[in-house]
């Protein structure tokens, strides 16, 4: 029995992935204690990627946990940049929860079903460019807000549909709400989701083996693919890239099948791509695809955080390197009237 404390966010997520691991712990006969912690970005008021992007929610709880206040954090694994942290450890990586997107649109509609100039509302890039590329006609909207506050979007009719983690509307018991899930067919998501990560102090190896029996093997080579992808890519968290890996039933046995996708927002450009291979090669698997999608152009199509690239009436901006571009939020870049407030919403994965 080992005493641990695990540090969360206070959002009705973070709260219920935290409850669920601290549970998990309490049935292998630990004592758990939770303690809230107030990151940065849950007070600011300010778009998400004035202050750092998706990454400073983690970097609060990852404070505490370098400090010793706590002794575990608990991330959904896409909030969590692929670089990492020295000092710290991801002990473990829970059981994959479906990792589909999932449409809630209004009247039970289908995203096929949705009119042409039907309103989707999305912060994220990799979702809208997904949607561009399917050529439906939707007018993709940026928006921001927890999953409840994007949940009503929709009943109060401000937009159309909403796309969001199946795996989140899970957690928090709204999956009725679902109207479709999406295919990963059309629609791969970010890398890592549906997952959680729980990380240690490196040094801590008492927490570090409490923790030991919630990994799951498939997930972690699922995800530690889809993180390699995303790394070789330099992208940063906000970029178009979606990936999924899955341990599938090969010609002989167990194999490890990784797709990908990289678009732009306007629907201009679309790759997919997929590489299979042994599964304990995971990590060369997902740089293996990243390399196939850059030799195939995935440079020219992508251009948000794909470091330092580019296209040649896009100069590179070293301020933006990485990071998120105000103007690549516009639905049809091409026609500045079109351009929101560059002060609108953050996109996230
Ligand atoms: N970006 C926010 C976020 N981070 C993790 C989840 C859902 C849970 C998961 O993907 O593991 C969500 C909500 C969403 O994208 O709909």
């Amino acid at each position: 029995m080992t005493r641990l404390r695990l540090g969360t966010r206070r959002s009705a997520l973070a709260t219920t992935q935290s409850g669920w691991v601290a549970d998990q712990l309490r049935a292998l006969g630990h004592e758990v204690e939770l303690v809230e912690i107030t990151t940065f970005g849950d007070t600011s008021t300010q778009p998400l990627s004035a202050i750092g992007g998706t990454g400073v929610f983690a970097a609060a709880i990852r404070q505490a946990l370098l400090a010793g206040e706590v002794d575990l954090a608990v991330h959904s694994l896409k909030d969590l940049p692929v670089a990492p942290e020295p000092g710290l450890t991801v002990a473990a990586v829970t059981r994959r929860e479906d990792p589909r997107d999932a449409l809630v649109a209004r009247d039970g509609l289908t995203l096929g079903e949705l009119p042409a100039g039907a309103v989707v509302g999305t912060g994220s890039p990799r979702r809208a460019a997904q949607i561009a590329a399917l050529g439906l006609g939707l007018d993709v909207r940026a928006i921001r807000g927890n999953v409840d506050t994007r949940l009503r979007l929709v009943h109060d009719g401000k937009v159309d549909a909403v796309v969001l983690a199946a795996a989140g509307l899970a957690r928090l018991g709204r999956l009725d709400e679902v109207t479709e899930l999406l295919d990963p067919l059309q629609m791969l998501p970010a890398p890592g989701q549906g997952a959680l990560a729980v990380e240690v102090r490196s040094d801590d190896p008492l927490a570090t083996a409490a923790v030991r029996s919630l990994d799951d093997a498939d997930t972690r080579a699922s995800v530690t693919a889809e993180r390699a992808l995303l790394a070789a890519l330099e992208a940063g968290c906000t970029a178009p890239i979606g990936a999924l890996a899955e341990v599938v039933e090969g010609m002989d046995g167990a194999e490890l099948s990784v797709r990908a996708f990289v678009g732009s927002e306007d629907g201009a450009g679309e790759l997919r791509r997929s590489v299979t291979g042994p599964v304990p090669e995971a990590e060369r698997l997902g740089r293996e695809l990243a390399a196939v999608l850059l030799e195939d152009g995935a440079r020219h199509i992508v251009t948000v955080g794909l470091g330092p690239a580019v296209t040649e009436d896009r100069p590179p901006d070293p301020d933006r390197a990485g990071g998120h571009d105000p103007q690549r939020v516009a639905n049809r870049p091409h026609d500045p009237a079109d351009r929101p407030d560059p002060t609108a919403p953050e996109r996230a994965l």
